[in-house]
């Protein structure tokens, strides 16, 4: 079966097209064979943060499905960074560059972007629905939202923000040393043990220092995954956050969102009804593609699979060097 080999930001997916399958497969054998693919020691070529599963969509509206499949096998509602990658992935397929994409609660907006570099191809994509209700968030509190305030429970002085994009993001606004500093982790890991009574079904936790006025620095502990690269629609998120808690800036500004693995565009937008909704624009890079017999992969065993550079790795690396000059 052919797979390719993704990233946005370097969040890093494999996607797999459910037409390349030589045999269907079952709900538990897709959660195993994204966490065989995807593991960092035993996986494919070094791993993944996630498989993306490409699907037929619901009708000729959508020019396919998209599902997220964490490392861990848990399934997400959302990918911001895997959505630009199987946008491009279903753009190669039906030669569309404006179109909608079937996701687990929206049909939504993706288009081509302008490169970000020689090499580097981006994609637009929309982040919607938004919700601050606990509820939405599967968050367990004495309130309907949480925004910036801090949260007993956790033991910090640190305020935090609950959004829903709609996969849940819990949000802090730090200093540097904070967003460097072990805070993330502890807090993270305990959201995402499974026993804590805020957060049952777990939460992507991100801290964010402002760098200027429209440049924010997002740090992300992903539900299912653990510290990544960089999480689209945590980076989505925190510009939502950020808009709202920061008066320099506006819905629609363009704000210049770094991460460890490169850097995005977002932008902040409120409909008529007030609801938000995000535009993410950033690099869908295709890595590799790669051949292997679906029962090998089944079984763990990478030795017999095909790993074709496409050479877009080397121009993405270049491009983050020429970020930090
Ligand atoms: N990295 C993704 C988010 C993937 C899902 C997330 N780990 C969750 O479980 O909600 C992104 O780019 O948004």
């Amino acid at each position: 079966m052919k797979m390719l080999k993704v990233h946005g930001s370097n969040n890093d997916f494999f996607i797999l097209p459910a037409a390349n399958l030589t045999k269907p497969l079952s709900e538990a054998e897709l959660k195993l064979l994204a966490q065989k693919l995807c593991d960092r020691k035993s996986g494919l070529h070094g791993g993944a943060d996630g498989v993306l599963y490409v699907t037929p969509g619901h009708d000729a509206s959508v020019a396919g499905k998209m599902r997220v499949i964490n490392a861990d096998g848990s399934e997400a509602s959302m990918c911001g960074n895997g959505l630009r990658t199987v946008a491009r992935y279903l753009s190669t397929q039906t030669g569309l560059t404006d179109f909608k994409v079937e996701t687990m609660h929206a049909d939504l907006e993706v288009k081509a972007a302008p490169a970000f570099a020689k090499g580097v191809p981006a994609f637009d994509v929309e982040i919607s629905p938004v919700s601050f209700k606990a509820k939405d968030l599967l968050m367990h509190i004495d309130k309907e939202q949480l925004i910036n305030e801090t949260v007993p429970q956790l033991g910090s002085n640190l305020k935090f923000t609950a959004v829903a994009v709609p996969n849940p993001h819990l949000i802090s606004f730090v200093d540097h040393e904070t967003l460097m500093g072990e805070e993330l982790g502890r807090i993270a890991t305990y959201l995402n043990d499974g026993q804590n009574p805020l957060f049952p079904d777990g939460v992507n936790v991100s801290f964010v220092e402002v760098l200027a006025t429209n440049k924010i620095f997002v740090r992300t502990y992903e539900r299912g995954v653990g510290y990544t690269n960089a999480c689209g629609t945590a980076m989505s998120a925190s510009s939502l956050v950020y808009s709202l808690l920061y008066p320099e800036t506006s819905v629609e500004d363009l704000i210049t969102v770094i991460n460890p693995g490169g850097m995005v565009k977002t932008k902040v937008h409120q409909r008529q009804d007030g609801s938000y909704w995000m535009s993410l624009i950033g690099n869908a890079s295709f890595v590799a593609e790669v051949e292997l017999e679906q029962a090998d992969a089944m079984q763990g065993d990478f030795t017999k699979a095909t790993w074709n550079e496409t050479g877009e790795q080397a121009a993405y690396e270049e491009f983050v060097a020429n970020l930090k000059k």
